[in-house]
């Protein structure tokens, strides 16, 4: 029986890092895909609002999708910055220069996101409101992230390029222990193409053991992992209609602005049929938790609801437990500082694809991994072909289509200042 992820024990290095960040010291600490700084990353949270109280914790992401995976919000709707061209020197309004100074402690979650003139602008915000010189006008910073995952949106502008970032003279750790994967051949090859290495065993693996499909037992099929969003819709739209039987309908009962709830993973309307393909979108329970994969098996009355149905879900874990649960109407809420927003649906997507965008930061019992467009305009191509590969747990649980020496590739700025980064390695 998998041991619920509250009971896990921190190791050794993750302790030690913990031990610091409850001592005042602003951190910076990274480590490849599955090293568990989002399982840290929420021990620190609960740690630091039971030493300062709730209020006093800012927690925030790069992304609405990772603020979610934390329960925070984006570090522009913390920061009051609501337009990208917003110079603002001082908060926008009271309400976000009171949070400013009630804050003790600001975590910034997926940091590889974020571009150096947003850190410097949003230090400069919190300079402003605490009427403090120091970066972030004096705020314990919890910083995580790893510069060889998913850059900033904009451009190649790392963060650890601003002033603000250099000011801060942030401690830095590097989390070593890979908890994600077992075998240590897979680690190894993630490590290195992390870094942009491959050798001819890599080449091996990844166009040939990984091309045949991944074989299973039960009805959960591997989540493809496609570049573009427009390949995603594609593919889930096409599966659904492939199971021809009724189809039920959920809309979202939104509240406040499409804006503020345009990052949610779970959709405004969501469509189901017998036999589709599930994600659940918030964690309900240990097990139940967002990410887990399951297929609609049937549908239950329910004549109070909207829909007068809901659906009931099998879920596979990864132990290989089962669990049936008749999915309810969950709500999520949001604030960008100036208003508040809601969401009540259905927390469940539809799940026989996914952006490899959107599965940053999870990790994925079964995948399919499409290279093929990789590069196409607007994305960030130099790092996917890694945030990809690192979701999966295991390489008999991974198919890897359209694999090239080329696919792999990685940003000259983060291997070079990766080699100037002062770390202390537990
Ligand atoms: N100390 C631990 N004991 C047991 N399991 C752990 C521990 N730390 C992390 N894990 C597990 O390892 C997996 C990966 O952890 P996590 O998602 O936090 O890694 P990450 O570094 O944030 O990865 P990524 O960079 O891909 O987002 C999760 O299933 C998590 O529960």
């Amino acid at each position: 029986m998998e041991i619920p992820k509250h009971q896990q024990k921190l190791s050794t290095e993750q302790a030690a890092i913990l031990e610091e960040v409850k001592k005042g010291t602003s951190v910076f600490f990274t480590g490849s895909a599955g090293t568990g700084k989002s399982f840290l990353l929420r021990r620190i949270i609960k740690a630091m609002k039971d030493k300062y109280g709730s209020e006093a914790v800012a927690v925030t992401a790069s992304t609405g999708l990772a603020a979610t995976h934390i329960g925070g919000i984006t570090l522009n709707s913390f920061a009051g910055i609501f337009t990208s061209s917003e110079v603002a020197k001082k908060p926008a309004n009271d309400f976000v220069n009171t949070r400013w100074v009630q804050t003790r402690a600001l975590v910034i979650d997926e940091v590889s996101m974020i571009d150096a003139p947003l850190f410097d602008k949003v230090s400069t915000l919190g300079s402003t409101a605490r009427n403090r010189q120091e970066p972030f006008g004096g705020i314990q910073l919890i910083v995580t992230g790893d510069f060889f995952q998913l850059p900033p949106v904009k451009h190649d502008q790392y963060a650890f390029n601003s002033k603000a970032w250099r000011k801060a003279s942030l401690r830095s750790f590097n989390l070593k222990q890979v908890f994600r994967q077992r075998d240590p051949e897979f680690i190894a090859m993630l490590n290195d193409i992390r870094v942009g290495l491959l050798t001819d065993r890599y080449i091996q693996i990844l166009s040939d053991e990984c091309a045949a499909p991944v074989a299973y037992a039960d009805a959960i099929e591997p989540t493809h992992l496609y570049p573009v969003n427009r390949q995603v819709n594609a593919e889930n739209d096409q599966r659904l209609l492939r199971l021809e039987l009724p189809e039920h309908h959920f809309t979202a009962h939104d509240y406040g602005s499409d804006e503020v709830l345009k990052h949610l993973l779970c959709p405004k309307f969501l469509r189901l049929r017998k036999g589709a393909q599930v994600m659940r979108v918030k964690t309900k329970t240990a097990e139940l938790v967002n990410g887990v994969v399951g297929v609609v098996v049937g549908f239950q009355e329910d004549l109070s609801g909207p829909d007068r149905v809901l659906p009931i879900v099998e879920y596979s874990l990864m132990s290989g437990r089962k669990i049936v649960e008749t999915v309810e109407w969950d709500k999520w809420e949001r604030s960008d500082g100036r208003s508040t927003a809601s969401r009540t649906q259905i927390p469940l997507c539809l799940a026989w694809a996914l952006s490899i965008h959107k599965s940053q930061g999870q990790t994925i019992d079964r995948v399919r991994v499409d290279l093929n467009k990789i590069f196409a305009p607007g994305l960030q191509g130099k790092c996917q072909t890694y945030v990809a590969l690192s979701r999966a747990t295991c390489l008999e649980q991974l198919e890897v289509l359209n694999f090239t020496p080329q696919k792999v590739k990685v940003n000259m700025d983060v291997v070079n200042w990766t080699k100037t980064l002062e770390r202390i390695d537990i």
